[in-house]
């Protein structure tokens, strides 16, 4: 069992990262607990039993360092210094590489992540990744292994997301995918927030006697997290008056995201490891605390949406993510110097969305549409057009959402 400490760039916030796990009989071995597996686990395992291998070690629950109130307060100092816009820090305007060229591509990744994807579909895209040398191809579970074979001998890699897309499998079956996922020869590690731990102890002050479903939270998040229509100003949610918001809420149960996270950097210490933090169900306030967990943990993204749940990635989100990766860095959450970069995905389509993401400061850009990104960048520059919207900057509030 792993109950060591992660090498030193793995090692969550604080100068004393020693931990233990939290309760040794929740830290079970795969061979052992089957009750931890998702569905697409328990497939994945009965067709690959030889990926059952432990190079990773087995998955522990680690400690956390702080209690609730303790996290609440570090939140609360990165709120107040981000600010609910980003505005409270300085971001130097980031460029896109040009048009249509590899280091463009080299921003992608190539993602199918349907439920229904074929085996054909999974390899066009991993060909298609191939000829445009694309960062990599993101694939759930059960991909990543034909994915890998694929793309051998190429320089495109394969990210694989755990966890999706509702983010509410406990801690040890996402340390279990993700452990899968590295055997098979994931790179990247694409895991959804259990962002309903944010979200409901918001909602549990309000008139919600049973705590929602996951269904009627997205529901309700979704409404809180819309742009409103009419001038009207709703009590929560982006779109708020956070001076008018004064609701006493209480504290989300931080600890347990923080030791999710660092659980699973301490299982994975080698592996890039990105955050999806659903931004479409979260308010700034929600999306500053999960980016300063992430942070703490030694996450080496945050990034914006599944694409699978509400609106996709928005300039708003990656302004204000971008915003607290900086600061985060700066104040010295994680390892110090170690500055999370962000991913903008769900509804990135066509080549003037992309541009605008990297200007933003997206370094990662998590796409469907890659290809067609690809192509049109290309044609923009064949036909001399100016490529890229820079002049429409920050000052296009006509598009909602993406
Ligand atoms: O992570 C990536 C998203 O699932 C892609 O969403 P999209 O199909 O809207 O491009």
């Amino acid at each position: 069992m792993s109950t060591t400490a992660p090498s030193t760039t793995a090692d969550p916030a604080g100068a004393t990262p020693a931990r233990t796990p939290k309760d040794s009989s929740n830290s079970s071995s795969s061979n052992s607990n089957s009750n931890s597996f998702t569905p697409i686990l328990r497939d994945f395992l009965s067709q690959h039993p030889e990926l059952r291998s432990q190079t990773l070690g087995t998955p522990a629950i680690m400690t956390d360092r702080y209690t609730n109130a303790e996290w609440a307060k570090q939140i609360a100092e990165t709120v107040k210094k981000v600010g609910l816009d980003g505005s409270g820090v300085q971001v130097a305007k980031c460029e896109a590489p040009k048009a249509g060229s590899r280091e463009f591509a080299k921003l992608i990744d190539h993602t199918l992540l349907k439920l229904d994807a074929t085996q054909a579909q999974i390899d066009g895209l991993c060909a298609e990744a191939r000829t445009e040398g694309f960062k990599s191809v993101c694939v759930r579970l059960n991909f990543v292994h034909r994915s890998v074979s694929n793309l051998r001998g190429s320089d495109s890699i394969v990210a694989c997301v755990v966890g999706f897309h509702e983010g509410t499998y406990d801690t040890l079956a996402k340390l279990e995918e993700a452990r899968a996922a590295v055997e098979a020869g994931a790179k990247e590690l694409d895991v959804v927030l259990n962002h309903s731990i944010l979200t409901r102890s918001s909602s549990s002050s309000s008139t919600h006697q049973q705590p929602p479903s996951n269904a009627s939270l997205t529901a309700l998040n979704t409404a809180a997290n819309s742009k409103p229509t009419s001038g009207t100003t709703p009590s929560s949610g982006p779109y708020s008056n956070p001076s008018s918001n004064a609701q006493s809420e209480e504290i989300p149960d931080y600890s347990a995201i923080y030791t999710e996270l660092a659980s699973l950097r301490s299982l994975c210490p080698d592996v890039v490891l990105k955050l999806i933090l659903e931004t479409s169900q979260l308010n700034p306030t929600q999306i500053l605390a999960a980016s300063h967990l992430a942070a703490a943990a030694n996450f080496d993204f945050i990034k914006t949406s599944t694409g699978f749940n509400g609106r996709g990635a928005s300039l708003e989100d990656v302004k204000l993510m971008v915003a607290a990766s900086q600061y985060l860095a700066s104040a010295g959450v994680g390892s110090s110097g170690r500055k999370m970069k962000v991913k903008a995905s769900g509804g990135v389509r066509c080549y003037d969305d992309a541009v605008k993401m990297v200007e933003a400061g997206a370094e990662r850009l998590g796409t469907s549409s890659g290809l067609w990104i690809m192509q049109e960048g290309r044609q923009r520059v064949e036909s001399g057009e100016r490529p890229g919207p820079a002049s429409r900057l920050y000052t296009d509030d006509t598009v909602d959402g993406y």
